[in-house]
């Protein structure tokens, strides 16, 4: 397990302020939240950005992919050993806007612990997260996808379904760490988070098109548990 638990993740996407330099800036943002409170972070980056984010900052840095070849053939693909190079920490799969079949997603767990990624997999159901518990995963993010950028986040709108998903994990895995996410833009979405039972939470869009990012970072750090 490579993230320090509770975190909050920053979720770059492919928003066009997060590109090179932008993202840089944003990676240094949330160094500079972090120095400042003592949360702890984990970033997400655009790809072709990772390497330049982990040796410009002391940043947790988790990819936004990663596929589930080995070192030779295959052209394109994002290789575990190249992120674990490059000073990745983890991975994030079968994120809902970047599907994999329940088979690649048992794969890349396995290949994430060859190299020691984190395996992060998002599902959108108890049953699912139950499912791909099995495989073991580092951790499990829990996220309806029709709540993702907007500010219906499921630990206001649905608390109840965050209790039973985290007593699901503490009955089958509970190895497995819990993130909720999905429409979290508040530190008060936050702090119900960790209340119902999360190890960790983040956001993409409230963060990466936020005005001010330092000032909403802020906020949030204040809703982190010690
Ligand atoms: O990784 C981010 C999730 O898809 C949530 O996105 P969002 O914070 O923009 O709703």
């Amino acid at each position: 397990m490579t993230h320090t638990y509770p975190y909050f993740g920053v979720n770059f996407k492919v928003y066009p302020n997060t590109i090179g330099e932008g993202g840089l800036e944003l990676a240094k943002t949330v160094e500079r939240v972090h120095e400042e409170t003592g949360a702890n972070f984990v970033v997400t980056p655009q790809i072709p950005d990772l390497r330049l984010i982990t040796s410009e900052t002391d940043l947790t840095v988790s990819s936004p992919h990663v596929d589930p070849v080995s070192p030779g053939r295959g052209i394109g693909k994002v290789l575990p050993e190249t992120l674990a190079d490059a000073g990745i920490a983890g991975a994030t799969i079968n994120h809902a806007e970047n599907r994999d079949t329940l088979t690649d997603i048992a794969k890349k767990i396995d290949r994430c612990n060859e190299v020691g990624l984190d395996s992060s997999v998002c599902v959108d159901s108890i049953e699912m997260g139950e499912a791909v518990a099995a495989f073991d995963p580092d951790a499990l993010i829990y996220e309806k996808p029709e709540d993702i950028s907007t500010d219906r986040a499921i630990t206001t709108t649905h608390p109840e379904r965050v209790e039973r998903f985290v007593e699901m994990i503490e009955s089958t895995n509970p190895r497995t760490k819990v993130l909720v996410g999905g429409g979290i833009r508040t530190a008060e979405h936050v702090r119900a988070a960790f209340e119902l039972g999360a190890d960790a939470t983040g956001a993409a869009s409230a963060i990466s098109t936020a005005d001010d990012p330092y000032e909403r970072l802020t906020e949030i750090a204040g809703a982190l548990p010690e």
